[in-house]
């Protein structure tokens, strides 16, 4: 097959700083990867404004649904009118729609999530009562879980919007993933980097994945060598957890896996919202059982979870 291609190849992509950063980086691989892809043209960034992009004033648990970030893309690859989607892994639903696949995984950035506080304060220093601002369950029920005398509260916005709403005054303190800011270059405002110990990343945090139709074996041959095998695996496994735990986005679930040669260590935790009840597992196993670790891993949480916990 030749990878030359006589039309455009179509990138589709969120316009957040972010999602852009990320399509930017999947373009320089890709021209890294087959130079003449460098040529003008060659290759064109698609611009789609998501659900999960429109709905500012409420959580994403609130909003509902799954793939609030990731619908308009996938419907526009379905349609042929991009040729890849750009995604944060972690805003991928489960399950994919029909005809579609995640065909790379680019190397995964740094898994940690960041915090923010006004004073310099850490999670344990900050004054009992303190607001604490976040949008995700997952880092609400975490930050509980230390520290149950603290106030979490809603929070949405780009990094920007929530770095001013902190100097402003509306919370003493919030969270971000790691690795986002360090795709936009935003590290020098970090208080703290949180350990996994302390603070536990979503599914899939930090790797970025791509979509193609099932169908392009030309986009995914182009795609090929863009792809991290040690990231695939991890992902890998913590999709097959989440799989198994079906779990719907109102309930937190925490997972890390990290590689140690073609050894895989892979880290779960479901809590409830206000992070009094946790459950957790943890598997070792081989690289190429990733899928199994993480069903495994998931079925052992589930099975002790009362009856119930899982919300509609
Ligand atoms: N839910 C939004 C989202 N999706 C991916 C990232 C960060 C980048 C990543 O984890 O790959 C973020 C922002 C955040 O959680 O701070």
């Amino acid at each position: 097959m030749t990878l030359n291609r006589t039309q455009p190849l179509r990138i589709g992509t969120r316009g957040s700083p972010l999602a852009l950063a990320q399509a930017h980086e999947t373009r320089d691989r890709l021209i890294a990867a087959h130079p003449h892809l460098a040529a003008p043209g060659a290759i064109e960034i698609v611009v789609f404004k998501t659900t999960g992009d429109r709905i500012l004033d409420r959580t994403l648990a609130e909003a509902g649904g799954k793939g609030l970030f990731t619908k308009e893309l996938e419907d526009a690859l379905l349609d042929g009118r991009t040729d890849l989607a750009v995604h944060s892994m972690k805003d991928v639903p489960t399950w994919l729609p029909e005809g579609l696949e995640i065909a790379t995984l680019l190397p995964r950035e740094d898994t940690r999530d960041a915090f923010f506080s006004r004073g310099g304060h850490t999670v344990d220093t900050l004054p009992a009562g303190s607001v604490v601002g976040t949008a995700g369950l997952r880092r609400q029920a975490q930050i509980l879980e230390r520290r149950p005398d603290l106030k979490v509260v809603p929070f949405r916005g780009n990094v920007q919007t929530r770095l001013a709403k902190l100097d402003a005054g509306e919370v003493d303190a919030t969270l971000l993933a790691l690795a986002g800011l360090r795709r936009l270059g935003l590290t020098d405002r970090i208080t703290a980097v949180l350990e996994h110990e302390e603070m536990l990343p979503a599914v899939a945090q930090g790797a970025i994945g791509i979509e193609i139709r099932s169908s392009d074996d030309a986009t995914r041959a182009l795609l090929a060598p863009l792809n991290c095998a040690g990231t695939a695996a991890r992902v890998t496994a913590e999709r097959a957890l989440l799989a198994m735990l079906d779990g719907s986005c109102r309930t937190p679930i925490a997972a890390l896996s990290t590689l140690d040669g073609d050894r895989l260590h892979l880290k779960a935790k479901v809590l409830s919202n206000d992070g009094r009840q946790v459950f957790r597992a943890e598997r070792r196993g081989l690289a190429g059982d990733a899928a199994a670790i993480g069903a495994d891993a998931g079925a052992e949480i589930k099975a002790v979870l009362p009856p119930g916990f899982f919300q509609a």
